[in-house]
C-alpha cells in the first residue's frame, strides 16, 4: 500500500495531475477541497460551516478537517493506498495523519511538492475564476489571502518531511503532459 501526499499552493495543477495519478497508481484520491465543496454544494452542515472560511480564503479548523478526512479515509477500506490532495496543509494535521496512518498500520510512503512561481499561480487562478465558479478564485484579495495561509502554515510542512526523507519536489511549470511525465518519473520510484 502506498499513501502519498500532493503538496502545491493554491493553482499549482494538483487536482489536474491527481486524475492521471489515481487511475495510473491504482490510488483513491481525496481532495479535502473538493470534499468541502460537494459539502457546499449539498447544504450539509458541514458545508455550511467550511463556506464561512472558504469563501474568505481562510483555512477550515483542524478539527473539522482532520475529522472529516479520517472519515473519507474509513469509507474506502478495500483502497490499495491513497493520494491526498490539499491535507496535510497545517502541521496539526501531518501530525494527526501520521497518528491515524500508524493506528491502521500505515503510514506515509512519500510527499511530491508541484513548484511554480506565485505570479504565474495568481494569473492561473484568476483565470479559472472566470469559469469555474469559485468565490474563492474570483477575487486577487481572496487569491492573496490563501497564499498567505499557504506561506504560514503549510509551508513548513515541507520541512516536517524532508527530516522523515520523504519530500520530493517537481517542476509545476509547463504543459499538462509535461508535468505529467515529471510526477511519473518520481511515483515510479515509490
Ligand atoms: N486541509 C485543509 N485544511 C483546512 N482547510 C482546507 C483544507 N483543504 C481545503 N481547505 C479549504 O478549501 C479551500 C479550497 O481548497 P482547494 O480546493 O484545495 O484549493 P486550492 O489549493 O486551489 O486553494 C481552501 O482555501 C480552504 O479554505
Amino acid at each position: 500500500m502506498i499513501n502519498i501526499v500532493l503538496f502545491g499552493k493554491p493553482g499549482a495543477g494538483k487536482g489536474t495531475q491527481a486524475e492521471f495519478l489515481k487511475e495510473k497508481y491504482n490510488l483513491t484520491h481525496l481532495s479535502t477541497g473538493d470534499i468541502f465543496r460537494f459539502n457546499i454544494k449539498n447544504d450539509t452542515d458541514l458545508g455550511k460551516l467550511a463556506k464561512t472560511y472558504m469563501d474568505k480564503g481562510d483555512l477550515v479548523p483542524d478539527e473539522v478537517t482532520i475529522q472529516m478526512l479520517q472519515s473519507e479515509v474509513d469509507k474506502n477500506p478495500q483502497s490499495a493506498g491513497f493520494l491526498f490532495d490539499g491535507f496535510p496543509r497545517t502541521l496539526a494535521q501531518a501530525d494527526a495523519l501520521d497518528q491515524f496512518l500508524a493506528s491502521k498500520g500505515q503510514s506515509i510512503t512519500a510527499t511530491v511538492a508541484l513548484e511554480a512561481d506565485d505570479n504565474i499561480l495568481v494569473a492561473r487562478l484568476l483565470e479559472r475564476g472566470k469559469t469555474s465558479g469559485r468565490p474563492d478564485d474570483q477575487d486577487e484579495e481572496k487569491i492573496r489571502n490563501r497564499y498567505d495561509e499557504y506561506n504560514q502554515k503549510t509551508a513548513q510542512l515541507m520541512d516536517y518531511y524532508k527530516a522523515q526523507g520523504k519530500f520530493h519536489a517537481v517542476d509545476g511549470i509547463g504543459t499538462i503532459a509535461e508535468v505529467t511525465e515529471r510526477l511519473t518519473a518520481v511515483f515510479d520510484t515509490f
